[in-house]
């Protein structure tokens, strides 16, 4: 997906996926990884989540990757906070205690940047990006976290139809499977239809279900 593309949805507050709360399934879920405190969560394709906010209070050390230079201003503006700002190359880095904006396209990210990481949070990025990218994704994720990540991923699957074009794409369990598999033990913890008031029906869409699951990489 072109970065003009989300950039764009940052500028024109076409922001739809933005849930203005800590996600329901993380607050549910996140235990299932035993995160211990210090321990470096990677969030990629954060946007403004209050969920950063809410991993950081969790006690971990929270590292977001985030396109659009709006969406790092406004998570830290919204809480009256002054992040230290750094600017290279690739990315500008926005700092505030326990947590890291880096500013700039996920895929030039290294491992090198970030320091060890121990835990990944995947709410609506897998997802936003469409079925070609998406082993790209998953092979750079690896590139760039430890040897034993542990990752929450939350995904949505639903028949195609008229109407209703992605992002969010569908991405089936099967799918979770191909793409983490060869690196990965896979337990689906959560799966359930979307709530009557997701802003995902109110556009349209029918019959979408969400999938969570706790990988374990080996
Ligand atoms: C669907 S939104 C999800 C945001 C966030 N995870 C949440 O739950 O609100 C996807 C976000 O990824 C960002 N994004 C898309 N491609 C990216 C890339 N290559 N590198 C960094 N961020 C990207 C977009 O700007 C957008 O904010």
């Amino acid at each position: 997906m072109d970065p003009e593309f989300w950039r764009e949805r940052w500028h024109s507050e076409q922001i739809g996926f933005h849930e203005g709360h800590v996600n329901a399934h993380l607050r549910q879920f996140w235990q299932h990884l035993d995160a211990r405190p210090g321990e470096k969560v990677l969030v990629p394709l954060c946007g403004k989540a209050h969920d950063l906010a809410w991993l950081r209070d969790q006690g971990c050390y929270v590292i977001g990757v985030e396109l659009s230079d709006l969406a790092c201003a406004a998570f830290f503006a919204e809480r009256g906070i002054e992040p230290a700002e750094s600017s290279g190359q690739r990315f500008t880095c926005y700092r505030h205690r326990d947590i890291e904006l880096w500013c700039g396209d996920f895929f030039d990210l290294t491992a090198d940047d970030i320091g060890l990481v121990e835990l990944v949070y995947d709410r609506a990025a897998l997802i936003a990006l469409p079925p070609a990218m998406r082993q790209r994704y998953v092979d750079h994720l690896q590139a760039i976290t430890g040897p034993a990540t542990r990752s929450l991923l939350i995904t949505l699957d639903y028949p195609e139809q008229p109407g209703f074009q992605g992002p969010p794409f569908n991405v089936s369990d099967q799918e979770v499977e191909q793409l983490y598999s060869a690196n990965h033990d896979i337990e689906r913890i959560h799966h359930s239809r979307l709530r009557e008031d997701d802003g995902l029906r109110k556009r349209g869409l029918e019959g979408g279900t969400e999938s969570v699951f706790h990988l374990r990489r080996r």
